[in-house]
């Protein structure tokens, strides 16, 4: 993969996203509005529109029990689960395969009304990163979502207004250490996820629309996505 003509600017967009993604909502300025709230999930926006479009910066951080940042990157990169927790998808397809870890997509999402249609073209790239707080620890895992062009799918040649997007998901593993001579178990695992996205939806969507879909649809992904990988691990060994 790092002789593909994308690799550069996969290079330099992962290492954005994840130093993005490292910085707490406090720390990156003000402007972070705690919009929605779950248990240990806090989803946050910055009121952002670009030409008179509403493209809300979005950073929600969580913490879930019992399941490791590789195995929620895996169930989030791999297309054969998509359709499981995906709920807004329409239609799914894989472009290219650039190596087993950065993929190109096609995807078309359920048309909201009033809003047309909406379909987007990505790279999507798996990485482990070192655990920079604690060397002996688990590494960090993230998957970047970038929209990219691809000319078998060229932007608004079809019924669908294109969108952009740029999405990163790291997960950040702690193992608590069982009891002396126990084997760790996934009571002992505790992922910290940071979900970050910016999607400009291409053509011209009522900001009350956006803002009032955007409030509804993530927070519902990332429940729905990790209670997803719970289930789907719950009886399986520990991938770290
Ligand atoms: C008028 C609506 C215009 C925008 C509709 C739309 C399209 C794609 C997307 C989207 C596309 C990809 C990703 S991902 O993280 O890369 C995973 C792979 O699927 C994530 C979100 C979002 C939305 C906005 C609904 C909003 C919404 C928010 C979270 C989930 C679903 N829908």
């Amino acid at each position: 993969a790092t002789l593909h003509r994308l690799w550069p600017e996969i290079e330099k967009v992962v290492k954005q996203e994840v130093a993005m993604a490292k910085l707490g909502v406090g720390e990156s300025g003000t402007g972070w509005q705690l919009f929605a709230e779950d248990g240990e999930m806090r989803m946050y926006r910055r009121e952002e529109e670009v030409d008179g479009m509403v493209v809300d910066p979005l950073k929600a951080v969580h913490v879930v029990k019992g399941i490791t940042g590789r195995e929620l990157c895996h169930y989030f990169f791999n297309p054969q689960y998509r359709y499981d927790w995906e709920t807004t998808l329409e239609h799914m397809n894989v472009l290219e395969t650039i190596s087993e870890d950065t993929l190109i997509f096609h995807q078309t999402h359920k048309r909201i009304w009033p809003a047309s249609q909406r379909d987007v073209v990505f790279w999507s790239h798996l990485r482990r990163l070192p655990n920079d707080q604690d060397r002996d620890g688990p590494d960090i895992w993230t998957v970047v979502n970038n929209s990219t062009e691809h000319p078998d799918h060229p932007a608004n040649a079809g019924k669908c207004v294109r969108i952009f997007l740029t999405v990163c998901l790291l997960c950040q593993t702690r193992v608590d250490p069982p009891k002396a001579g126990a084997p760790v178990s996934r009571d002992d695992i505790t992922c910290k996820i940071t979900y970050c996205s910016v999607v400009n939806p291409g053509g011209w969507a009522p900001a009350s629309v956006l803002r009032a879909v955007y409030k509804r649809e993530y927070p519902k992904f990332l429940k729905r996505f990790t209670a997803y990988v719970k289930n789907q691990t719950k009886d399986k060994p520990i991938m770290y």
